[in-house]
């Protein structure tokens, strides 16, 4: 069965913002942590489990699939790299979904062959997050992408503000996500609560 997916997708960088920002209302979340000990992940991704599982929402855990089978956890986001070196029936046998991030056409195969639960696609504007080898797709490129993987949930990823939202939706995508908009805003809460308000009339 296809999932619906929550057409905001919170993308935080340690526990303590899945505490701060999950209670306000958020129902997608994902925790990507980069760079920290494999016991110091396992602890984060308990919290972030416990703190979701009481307010409703979906964690997705970024990379980590073996500290998230083993934490119970029921979602996980992979790149094209992380797919390659995946146990992928173990992921399924455990029950969980699958996300898996996609740059161009050829991994857009790839990540198809893995029947994920969702497809991102990005990035959809320049990034400060993090350096990458492609320009960025534009809105156009979702429509296409949208085209091609048609039921299977479309995540678009990338320089997402929250005056971008409209368009990038209105090009095809299901849910958008965001690290710099909130994560780096003056007041994270008050942006929280506009990316929900937004994507609750546009979704
Ligand atoms: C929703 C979503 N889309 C894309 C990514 C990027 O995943 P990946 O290419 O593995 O890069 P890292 O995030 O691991 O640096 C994502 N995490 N989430
Ligand atoms: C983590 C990540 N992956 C991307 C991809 O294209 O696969 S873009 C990206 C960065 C998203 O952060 P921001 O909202 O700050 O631009
Ligand atoms: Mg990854």
């Amino acid at each position: 069965m296809t999932l619906v997916l929550d057409p905001f997708y919170l993308i935080v960088d340690n526990a303590a913002w899945v505490r701060r920002l999950v209670p306000l209302g958020v129902k997608l979340v994902q925790l990507r942590i980069k760079n920290e000990s494999d016991a110091a992940i396992a602890r984060q991704i308990r919290e972030a489990r416990i703190c979701c599982e009481q307010h409703g929402a979906q964690l997705v855990v970024n990379d980590y699939w073996k500290l998230a089978i083993a934490e119970g956890c029921t979602f996980v986001h992979l790149g094209q790299e992380d797919l390659a070196g995946a146990d992928l029936a173990a992921i399924r046998k455990a029950g969980m979904l699958l996300g898996v991030s996609t740059h161009d056409h050829s991994e857009l195969d790839q990540a198809l062959s893995a029947a994920p639960d969702y497809v991102a696609l990005g990035p959809i504007f320049p990034t400060v997050l993090k350096q990458m080898p492609w320009a960025p797709q534009g809105l156009s490129r979702i429509t296409e992408w949208k085209q091609l993987i048609g039921e299977i949930p479309l995540v678009a990823i990338g320089g997402l503000t929250i005056d971008r939202i409209p368009v990038v939706l209105d090009a095809g995508a299901d849910s958008v996500a965001v690290v710099t908009d909130i994560l780096r805003h003056p007041d994270p809460e008050q942006q929280t609560h506009r990316w929900i308000a937004l994507t609750r009339i546009m979704g």
